[in-house]
């Protein structure tokens, strides 16, 4: 598990380490820039030249003791210093007039003349901005990070200090231009900018520098936080003697006339994640093809005029997890369906697809949901949820996500390039996964390992987390076999397998 900070909490622990604790802030900003003069010795060579970019706050600082280190190395150092004088910090004096003492040449300027790059620098760091970014970039800093890109084009290397310059830590977006990173050395913890998009496409290769911080009382349950494989570890294990009732049974409602497959795929999924037995409860046209294409399945058809409600109550009795939604159809008889489920059915439940629909369409609906349940929706279906925007969303997920959970209590995971989970646990942020997962049914794919997973016993936050993170490896291992372009939800399924066996 990593702990992912926002702006504010990473500023909260700057000032408990260095007024709290009393860890001198220049002994913590040596440590730092000790991280970013071994990365940039990595990334150039030794008669390469090297330009600082230097604001004038502590990120600026950071550089200034950077281009230090790497002089004291024996590498060809120059200086751009950019804003105002009258606003540096007591730090960045210190650091600057250690700099003018080594004789490091420093070009100043302030923001209202013009910044101009020459060409030949190997390596260029960016010390402009770090988590104290408050506002948009004005013209002036939008041409800078325009001629560093320039720079860029022509072969320099870029290496961002903490965080490329112009991308909020807190939220990943651009703050009306940001610096594009070969890499990036993050103080302490991850800012979530780096892990958000767009920020993540601008820091390059990340490594986060253990600068010697400690946390705050309390600081890391406010913290969102990712997993990597490792952490799969926790799943359930299976007991030697378990049987099918021990690894769980999963209710799917889900497949329409036109929708066979998303049934198909969500049921395939439970079962390679572990679930012993997988019913599918679907309209009865879809009966043959799916058991012909999953003879694994018990599947269940209802008729579409009059679905049976007491056939329904019995598979609920059976079942230990219900997924509805995939491939389901929006028809009077999916809403009857729904609305019954939603009264009546206590059992862990994800909500996917048309039952995100439905309940946006019938909001009474809204009103049965309960910490049982796990909804998943994507962007567009989160829109329709909430009445939000989608650009509204976009700009602001995890602020979505809590928001529904604070009025409908479920467990809200907000299917994205980074898909965010707010549940009982807190916020996680998925770090796996990659655009050949944007291919026609992978969210049914996820439903199924959720689904799976909540019948193995998991609680509903922890199932959520775990199953994204499942998702989003088996995503990547599948790209990795087969390529983004090509590969296709049911690639992600036959990815579980060698991703759990490796990791669990
Ligand atoms: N001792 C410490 O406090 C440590 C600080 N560290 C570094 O310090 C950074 C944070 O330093 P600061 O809090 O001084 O903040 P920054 O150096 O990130 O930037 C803040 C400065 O930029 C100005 N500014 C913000 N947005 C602007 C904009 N759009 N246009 C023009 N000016 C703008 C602010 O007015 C302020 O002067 C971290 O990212 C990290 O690099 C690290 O060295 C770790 C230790
Ligand atoms: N660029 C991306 N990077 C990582 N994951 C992605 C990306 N695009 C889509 N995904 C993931 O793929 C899944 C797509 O789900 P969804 O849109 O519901 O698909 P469908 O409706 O076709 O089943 C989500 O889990 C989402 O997080
Ligand atoms: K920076």
């Amino acid at each position: 598990m990593r702990y992912l900070t926002d702006s504010s909490q990473m500023k909260a622990i700057d000032s408990y380490n260095i007024e709290e604790l009393g860890i001198p802030s220049l002994v913590l900003m040596e440590r730092a820039a000790y991280a970013v003069s071994a990365e940039a010795e990595q990334m150039s060579s030794q008669n390469g030249s090297v330009l600082v970019i230097c604001g004038m706050g502590n990120n600026g600082a950071d550089g200034l003791a950077a281009a230090r280190m790497l002089k004291l190395h024996g590498r060809k150092v120059k200086v751009l210093l950019c804003g105002k004088a009258s606003h540096s910090t007591k730090e960045h004096s210190i650091q600057l007039a250690i700099t003018e003492k080594l004789g490091i040449p420093a070009v100043t300027a302030d923001s209202r003349q013009e910044y101009s790059i020459e060409n030949g620098f190997e390596l260029i760091i960016d010390a402009l901005f770090g988590v104290g970014l408050s506002r948009p970039l004005n013209k002036t800093f939008i041409e800078l990070t325009d001629a560093i890109e320039r720079a860029r084009i022509s072969g320099a290397k870029v290496l961002a200090v903490d965080i490329p310059s112009g991308v909020s830590a807190s939220d990943g977006q651009i703050l009306g231009a940001a610096v594009k990173a070969d890499a990036t050395v993050t103080f302490g913890f991850e800012k979530l900018g780096l892990v958000l998009y767009p920020g993540a496409f601008y820091c390059g290769k990340k490594k986060v520098a253990d600068i010697g911080f400690s946390l705050p009382n309390g600081m890391e349950s406010r913290m969102a936080y990712t997993f990597g494989p490792e952490d799969l570890r926790r799943l359930p294990k299976r007991p030697a003697d378990g049987n099918k009732g021990t690894f769980g049974k999963v209710l799917l409602a889900a497949g329409s006339k036109r929708m066979s497959g998303a049934a198909y795929m969500s049921a395939l999924a439970s079962y390679r994640s572990g679930a012993g037995l997988v019913q599918i409860y679907t309209v009865k046209e879809n009966v043959q093809v799916l058991k012909t294409m999953l003879p694994e399945a018990i599947v269940t058809g209802f008729d579409r005029e009059h679905p049976d409600m007491e056939e329904l109550a019995d598979l609920c009795r059976w079942a230990d997890a219900l997924v509805a939604g995939p491939g389901f159809s929006t028809e009077s008889y999916a809403e009857q369906i729904l609305h019954w489920l939603l009264k009546n059915v206590t059992l862990p439940k994800v909500l996917d697809a048309d039952a995100l629909n439905l309940i946006a369409r019938h909001c009474e609906l809204a009103g049965y949901l309960d910490g049982s349940a796990v909804i998943t929706p994507h962007i567009g279906e989160m829109s329709r949820l909430t009445g939000k925007t989608v650009d509204e969303i976009k700009k602001a997920p995890i602020a979505a996500a809590l928001e529904f959970r604070e009025q409908h209590g479920a467990v809200c995971v907000l299917k994205d390039a980074r898909t965010a989970v707010v549940s009982e646990n807190g916020i996680y942020i998925s770090s796996s996964g990659n655009s050949g997962m944007a291919t026609g049914g992978s969210g049914d794919v996820l439903s199924g390992i959720l689904g799976g997973l909540l019948a193995a016993g998991m609680n509903v936050g922890d199932a959520a987390e775990m199953g994204v993170c499942l998702h989003g490896l088996a995503g990547d291992a599948a790209a990795e076999r087969c390529g983004m372009h090509a590969m296709m939800a049911t690639d992600i399924i036959s990815c579980l397998g060698a991703v759990l066996k490796e990791w669990t």
